[in-house]
């Protein structure tokens, strides 16, 4: 049977932009259908702009650290409506290059949602398009739970096109998105609160990054409030909407706060897609579920990126892509390694990481040593600011390989890349030893960890 397209692409984010540019030059018939702007969570309501607003909020710091460098200022302004209007515009480049760059790739754009109406046909406005194959790259949502007044909070979206900032803002969550946020409300002069229903933020992460961070934050101002959790939230004047709300804690206390985000976690895209006409069945959460070659339990159809039940991040949908394509053009079984994934919290400070927690390594039963340093940046003794950073290296007994990288600290997110390729490559300690360190910064305590930084374990 003749189709329209070797691939419909559904989602033109991360992972879908990807797919169908590469596979276009490849010489696939491609098409794309998005519903919203090109480029996806990440270039449009996700990584980029939030990027952005961390670089403007640490200017918020940077005025009261500069003192001690001799600068003195008289009176320091931020106008919120700059920093969105800017930020704005610069995304909306973003969308013209994206488009330039599926155009010419040969790339068919297509506006408007898409649902399946069989494993070979997806339908958008009303117009329906044949494809031998088909990928689902919509990505995730924000997860909000259902409580009274959860309409009365925003989630990570809204929080790019605010009309004003608040004077108070109440962050709830524990993950990326709630301590980044926090950090950026921090830093532009909003009074942050951030309630956390478990012991600690950043479930996942080594426990002792978890633990730093969490203090570091408190330090830099936010009110970091662990075993917190929300009851409900009302209007504190009915008439104003837009105006403050009241919240009810679960211990009984009640607060206000001009603005209310809640970054709970995200869920797979996939309300609209209308799966059960192609055959294709999801696991928890919604998340479609897929083999080991990303295929979707109807053959012809594919699935990738934070659909899927797995790593919710850019450069990993954007891998899956290319594991994909190597798939349909060179008939490579995909075997897509998720461990060493290096990965940055923008909070502020910045968390890095990569390889195994201690908390991992120990759950699989190695026997490993963990180096571990906490000091203050040399940028700070002049600057006054009272913030440390942190580093800790896990290196395995059996075979000296360091399997386990993790920082809390000025440019972490950039130091750990780096790091990454020593991990993935099987570097020992005695190759991080014998490297020689860049002087002064922060990063060459990674190379010069001595028995005297072991950590005691238990
Ligand atoms: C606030 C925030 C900050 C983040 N920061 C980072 C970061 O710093 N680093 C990082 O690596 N990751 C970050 N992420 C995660 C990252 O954005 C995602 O992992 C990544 O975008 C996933 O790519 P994807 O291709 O799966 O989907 P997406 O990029 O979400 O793209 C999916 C696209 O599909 C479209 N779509 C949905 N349904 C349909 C339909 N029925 N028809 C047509 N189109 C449809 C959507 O409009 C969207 O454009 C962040 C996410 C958020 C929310
Ligand atoms: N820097 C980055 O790379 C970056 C930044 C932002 C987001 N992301 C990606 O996006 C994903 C989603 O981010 P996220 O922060 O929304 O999710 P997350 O899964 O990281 O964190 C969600 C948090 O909400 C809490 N939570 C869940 N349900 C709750 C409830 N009912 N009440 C109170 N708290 C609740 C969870 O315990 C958790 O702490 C991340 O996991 C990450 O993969 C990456």
């Amino acid at each position: 049977m003749a189709y329209q397209y070797d691939l419909f692409v559904i989602g033109a984010g991360s992972g879908g932009v990807r797919a169908s540019r590469v596979a276009a030059s490849k010489g696939y018939k491609v098409a794309v259908a998005e519903g919203s702007a090109l480029g996806g969570t990440c270039v449009n309501i996700g990584c980029v702009p939030k990027k952005l607003f961390v670089y403007g909020s640490e200017y918020g710091h940077g005025f009261e650290e500069a003192a001690g460098y001799g600068w003195s200022h008289k009176g320091v302004e931020f106008d919120w409506s700059v920093l969105r209007d800017n930020k704005n515009k610069e995304i909306e480049r973003l969308n013209g290059i994206y488009g330039n760059m599926l155009g010419n790739a040969g790339v068919e754009v297509i506006s408007g949602y898409a649902s399946f109406v069989d494993a070979h046909t997806v339908e958008v406005a009303g117009k329906t398009y044949t494809a031998e194959r088909i990928l689902i790259a919509v990505g995730a949502k924000p997860f909000i739970p259902e409580f009274s007044g959860s309409d009365l909070v925003v989630s990570s979206n809204e929080m790019f096109y605010l009309d004003a900032l608040p004077n108070k803002a109440l962050v709830v969550g524990g993950g990326y998105i709630a301590v980044e946020f926090a950090g950026i409300l921090n830093g532009l002069g909003v009074d942050t609160a951030l309630a956390y229903r478990g012991d600690q933020v950043l479930r996942g992460f080594d426990e002792d990054i978890r633990a730093f961070a969490s203090e570091e934050y408190n330090k830099s101002g936010v009110d970091v409030r662990l075993n917190t959790d929300v009851e409900s939230i009302e209007l504190v004047d009915p008439s104003k909407p837009d105006g403050e709300r009241l919240v009810r804690f679960k211990d009984g206390h009640t607060e206000t706060f001009g603005l209310i985000l809640y970054a709970t976690g995200r869920v797979p895209n996939v309300g609209s897609l209308a799966l059960d006409k192609a055959g294709i069945e999801t696991g928890k959460n919604g998340a479609v579920k897929v083999d080991n070659n990303f295929t979707t339990t109807a053959p012809s159809v594919f699935a990738l990126g934070d659909v899927t039940d797995n790593i919710q991040l850019t450069p990993v949908a954007i891998k899956e892509a290319m594991a994909l394509i190597d798939y349909w053009f060179e008939g490579k079984e995909v075997s897509f390694d998720y461990d060493n994934i290096p990965t940055a919290v923008f909070s502020q400070p910045a968390i890095g990481t990569v390889g195994l927690s201690e908390q991992e390594a120990e759950a699989r039963g190695l026997d490993f040593r963990v180096y571990q340093t906490d000091f203050r940046a040399m940028k700070h003794t002049l600057s006054g600011a009272t913030t440390r950073s942190m580093m800790k290296l896990l290196v395995n007994n059996a075979d000296e390989k360091v399997i386990g990288a993790h920082m809390v600290g000025d440019y972490a997110g950039e130091i750990i890349q780096g790091l990454g390729i020593a991990i993935k490559a099987g570097a020992t300690k005695a190759d991080f030893d014998s490297t020689v360190g860049v002087h002064p910064t922060s990063a060459e305590e990674f190379v010069t960890f001595s028995a005297g930084a072991l950590k005691p374990r238990k």
